[in-house]
């Protein structure tokens, strides 16, 4: 059951097709602010079409999308990021010929922020990102893993209460992956933001969600406490398929 208190976001019963492709059917999904959620699944099992759902870039064909207890089903992107959602996509999507700091600045002006504040919070966010040293910079010519950094801290720097990651670990190693999950706790933790996370990479998922929530063919297979998901046969039959089932990541 769905609650609308004033610290959620959630999707309730959407429903998205795309030219006879059923991409989500009937899935209500609840984050509140200061948890992190994973959201996994297959290859298109429909990931990034509820990221888009949830952050106003694809609008459902049914269901709602409720934004602290308030319908925001028919709101854009612009302006739910007004409102406090953000989100990065798949591919970093920095902007290559503004600085490291410019990008970060970005985010901020886009909400509305003045100018010096918004270099004052793209500022904060670098050093919080260890990309300071890197602010004057082209983001085109950072290693992949800082520009997916980047891409956060961007995302951050229009202070939302709800942060939706799509893949933000593809393409890093191990240890910039673990590096990430930190981050991440340590945003959340200082910043009492709810987190969404689409990711692959299952050991990170295991490490930073609280609670997950497994989509197959457009549907919820199933969700809750991470040890009860990834010990759901139907869980491990569809998504795991004979793979063993990783352990809960180091860190
Ligand atoms: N714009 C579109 N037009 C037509 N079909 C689409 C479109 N976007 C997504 N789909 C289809 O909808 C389904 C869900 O796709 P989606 O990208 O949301 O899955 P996903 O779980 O994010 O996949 P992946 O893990 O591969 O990124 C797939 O069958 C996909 O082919």
């Amino acid at each position: 059951m769905l609650t609308t208190e004033a610290t959620t976001l959630a999707v309730d019963g959407v429903g998205v097709q795309f030219e006879g492709v059923i991409a989500l059917e009937g899935v209500s999904l609840c984050l509140q602010r200061g948890e992190i959620v994973g959201l996994i699944g297959p290859n298109g099992a429909g990931k990034t079409t509820l990221m888009n759902v949830f952050s106003g870039f694809q609008r459902p064909r049914s269901g709602r999308v409720l934004l602290r207890g308030g319908d925001v089903t028919r709101i854009g992107p612009a302006r739910l990021a007004r409102q406090g959602v953000a989100r990065t996509f798949q591919g970093a999507r920095v902007f290559p010929r503004l600085t490291v700091l410019e990008n970060v600045t970005v985010g901020a002006l886009g909400v509305g922020v003045g100018p010096r504040a918004a270099r004052r919070e793209a500022w904060r966010l670098l050093d919080l990102f260890g990309l300071a040293e890197r602010a004057d910079q082209l983001a085109g010519g950072l290693p992949h893993g800082g520009e997916r950094l980047l891409g956060i801290a961007r995302a951050l720097a229009s202070r939302p209460d709800f942060l939706l990651l799509d893949e933000p670990a593809a393409g890093m190693n191990a240890s910039e992956g673990e590096e990430l999950v930190r981050r991440i706790v340590q945003i959340r933790d200082q910043t009492g933001c709810g987190v969404l996370v689409v990711e692959h990479d299952m050991h990170l998922i295991m490490a930073l969600s609280e609670r997950i929530h497994v989509l197959d063919y457009g549907k919820t297979l199933a969700e809750g406490d991470r040890d009860v998901v990834r010990a759901d046969p139907a869980v491990i039959r569809a998504y795991f398929g004979d793979e063993e089932v990783p352990d809960r990541a180091a860190g």
